[in-house]
């Protein structure tokens, strides 16, 4: 029962002045029926983030690509079966998210110590937030209550998450169909501040950029031999390159500065300065000069991002095993 188990012993948040449910997201959500579900999670990211500083990018990286696909519902954690086709072979996807084992460890510890009651989705959701604060990143009120769904969608996460190589005219279009707006867009791939990204993803830009055999003109001259030293013309389609190579484990705003100055990894990076839509431009040198005007943007957009059409009160369900329906 759904109702069972909740904050505020009800399906929802206390109403406004009507006294009626309303069914958002909130941050007291666990207050009650498990109170220790955040210091659960951060404890256990702590470890995994000690052992390896990336996986802290891999994490929020996964929160992205799960609420870009049918809303923040836990859909890229579901493993292929018999009645799901799954998300981590979409073309994004593929060879590239991970992040799965921490996820599954995190779970474990919830389901021992609050059993079917912190779902899949929250948990993607306090891992994000975690990975960014212990990277050295802005910290923000986490609305929780979100469900997890019964499906997943293979061909939404081909359609619906950025290709690396999008125009930024692609890049705008694509968050709007998420209610995400410019200012989200800009702030949201300051993400990009920590992670890496294979060569495949950003080969393109060294050899051919516009169908001409060559390389794209905006990328500063050092930087470009370098890539091409780590990501040749043919093979090495895996070897990975940092997305900020200044500061590649710190949650700063480095990756700003350095679409300034030519060196912005993939393209959707670049077009940033230079797409010539709307005002990505000034934004992009806002962040730059200001680093707690990034954080502070960044921390809202993650919020509007985390609020992407969640399944709540008895839509869904709690997951036992994230990969799996119950
Ligand atoms: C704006 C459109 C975006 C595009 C086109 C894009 C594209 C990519 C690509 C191609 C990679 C490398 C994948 C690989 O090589 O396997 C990547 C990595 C990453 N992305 Fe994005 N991304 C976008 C937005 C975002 C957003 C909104 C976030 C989070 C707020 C994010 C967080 C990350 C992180 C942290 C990594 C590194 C992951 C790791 O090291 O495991 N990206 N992105
Ligand atoms: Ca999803
Ligand atoms: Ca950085």
């Amino acid at each position: 029962h759904p109702g069972l188990g909740f904050g505020w012993g009800g399906v929802g948040a206390p109403g406004g002045q009507s006294g009626a449910p309303s069914y958002g997201l909130f941050p007291q959500f666990y207050q009650f029926s498990c109170p220790q579900a955040e210091d659960i999670v951060i404890s256990v990211l702590e470890m995994a983030i000690a052992k390896e500083p990336r996986m802290a990018a891999s994490l929020l990286r996964l929160h992205f690509h799960d609420c870009f696909v049918q809303g923040c519902d836990a859909s890229i954690l579901l493993d292929n079966s018999a009645t799901i086709v799954s998300e981590k072979n979409s073309l994004p996807n593929r060879n590239s998210v991970r992040g799965f084992e921490v996820i599954d460890e995190i779970k474990a510890k919830l389901e021992e110590a609050c059993p079917q009651t912190v779902s899949c989705a929250d948990i993607l959701a306090m891992a994000a937030r975690g990975s960014t604060v212990l990277s050295g990143g802005p910290s923000w009120e986490l609305p929780l209550g979100r469900r997890d769904s019964k499906t997943a969608s293979l061909s939404t996460s081909n359609n619906n998450i950025p290709p690396p190589n999008s125009t930024l005219q692609n890049l705008i279009t694509l968050f709007q169909r998420q209610g995400l707006d410019e200012v989200d867009l800009v702030a949201l791939s300051g993400g990009h501040t920590i992670g890496v990204a294979r060569c495949a993803t950003f080969k393109q830009r060294l050899y051919n950029q516009n169908g001409n055999n060559l390389p794209d003109q905006t990328l500063e001259r050092t930087y470009y031999y370098g890539l091409k030293s780590v990501c040749p013309k043919s093979g090495g389609d895996n070897n990975i390159s940092p997305l900020d190579f200044g500061s590649p484990v710190k949650f700063d705003n480095l990756y700003f500065k350095l679409i300034l100055w030519g060196k912005g990894l993939l393209n959707s990076d670049e077009v940033l300065l230079t797409g010539n839509v709307g005002n990505t431009m000034e934004l992009v040198k806002a962040y730059a000069k200001d680093e707690n005007l990034f954080f502070k943007q960044f921390a809202k957009s993650m919020i509007k991002m985390g609020n992407i059409s969640p399944l709540t009160a008895f839509n869904g369900e709690v997951r036992k095993n994230c990969r799996l329906v119950n």
